[in-house]
C-alpha cells in the first residue's frame, strides 16, 4: 500500500514515524510538506520521499492522508482534485466534517475521518475512525491498518462522536503532560534535582498508567486503594478537590469537544 500524506507537521510526523517504526517501507510513504525544515527532518529522520508542492508523482498512491490544519485543508485540498481517482482519503482534521470535505474535494466518497494522537510516534496511539457509507470493507481495513500500524483503533458509528474523542484522546496527550510537568513543578519545589524530579513524574504516570491497563479494577477503586485514611494522599486529594482539579479537567474536556463543534461549523461555511 502506497500511502501519501499531505502535511508533514507534528501528526504526520507521528504517524510516519509509528509507520516505519513498525516495518511499513518507506519507498511507499511519501509527504507533501511546504516547509523545507520539515522536508529535510522527514527524510533525514525517515528516508521518505518528500514534495515541497502537490507534485502529480505525489498522488500516485493507494491512501492519502491529510495532515494539515483544519484551516489550511481547503486551500490545501484543490491541487488535489485532478488526481483524485480511486484513493482512499484519510482526513486527521479536528473538527472537519466528511460532508465538508466530500465537497472540497469534487464530491469525491471514499472518505474516512480519523482522530489518531502524537503517542503514535512510538506505536501507542489510540484512534477513532469514521468512514462515509461509501467505503466498502477494504478501504475500512486499509484505514485500519495504518492507525494500527501506530496504536489501536475503535470504530465511530456516529461522526458527531468524532469531536468527542478528539476531546478526549486526540487533545488528551496534552492533559497528561500538563499532570506530568505539575508533578515534576511540585517535585522541585520540593527540593529534588531536575533528573529526579523527571523520573519520578515520568515513571510514577507510567506505573499508573500500566496498572490501570491490566487491573480488572475501574480507577477509582486503585485510587482509593493508595489513599490510607488520615495518610498523605488524602490530604492531597483533598487539596486537590478544594482547588477543582477534576471538575477543572471534564470541564476542560467538555471545551475542547464544544470547539471542535464549532471549528466545524466555521469550516462548513467555507
Ligand atoms: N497535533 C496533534 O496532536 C493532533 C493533530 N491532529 C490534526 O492533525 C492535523 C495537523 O496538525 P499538526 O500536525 O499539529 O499541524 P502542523 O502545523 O504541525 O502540520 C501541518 C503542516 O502542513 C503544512 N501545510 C499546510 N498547508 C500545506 C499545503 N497546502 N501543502 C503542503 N504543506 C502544507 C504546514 O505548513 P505551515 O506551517 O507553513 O502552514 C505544516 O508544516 C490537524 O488537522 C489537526 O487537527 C489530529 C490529532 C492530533
Ligand atoms: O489541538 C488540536 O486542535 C489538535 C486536535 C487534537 C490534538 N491537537
Amino acid at each position: 500500500m502506497k500511502i501519501t500524506f499531505l502535511g508533514g507537521g507534528n501528526m504526520a510526523n507521528a504517524l510516519i514515524g509509528g509507520l516505519v517504526g513498525k516495518g511499513f517501507a518507506a519507498a511507499d510513504i511519501a509527504a507533501v510538506e511546504r516547509e523545507p525544515d520539515n522536508r529535510a527532518k522527514l527524510e533525514a529522520a525517515y528516508g521518505i520521499r518528500t514534495y515541497a508542492g502537490p507534485d502529480a508523482e505525489a498522488w500516485n498512491c493507494d491512501l492519502i492522508v491529510l495532515a494539515v490544519k483544519p484551516q489550511q485543508m481547503k486551500e490545501a485540498c484543490a491541487p488535489l482534485l485532478p488526481h483524485l481517482r480511486q484513493q482512499l482519503v484519510v482526513s486527521i482534521a479536528a473538527g472537519l466534517r466528511l460532508a465538508d470535505l466530500s465537497r472540497w474535494l469534487g464530491g469525491h466518497r471514499r472518505l474516512v475521518r480519523t482522530m489518531p494522537n502524537t503517542p503514535a510516534l512510538i506505536g501507542a496511539g489510540v484512534t477513532g475512525l469514521y468512514a462515509l457509507p461509501e467505503v466498502d470493507a477494504a478501504g475500512r481495513a486499509a484505514a485500519e491498518r495504518v492507525l494500527q500500524a501506530v496504536g489501536s483503533t475503535l470504530w465511530i458509528a456516529d461522526e458527531a462522536l468524532m469531536d468527542s474523542v478528539t476531546a478526549v484522546s486526540g487533545s488528551g496527550p496534552a492533559y497528561v503532560f500538563l499532570f506530568i510537568e505539575a508533578l515534576q513543578q511540585a517535585a522541585l519545589d520540593l527540593g529534588f534535582a531536575p533528573e529526579q524530579a523527571r523520573q519520578l513524574a515520568i515513571e510514577t504516570t507510567l506505573g499508573a498508567a500500566k496498572l490501570a491497563a491490566q487491573s480488572a479494577e475501574p480507577a477509582s477503586v486503585l485510587r482509593e486503594r493508595v489513599t490510607s485514611k488520615g495518610g498523605t494522599t488524602a490530604a492531597a486529594l483533598a487539596k486537590m478537590d478544594e482547588c477543582g482539579v477534576l471538575a477543572g479537567i471534564v470541564a476542560g474536556v467538555i471545551a475542547a469537544d464544544a470547539r471542535g463543534r464549532e471549528l466545524g461549523e466555521l469550516l462548513g461555511k467555507d
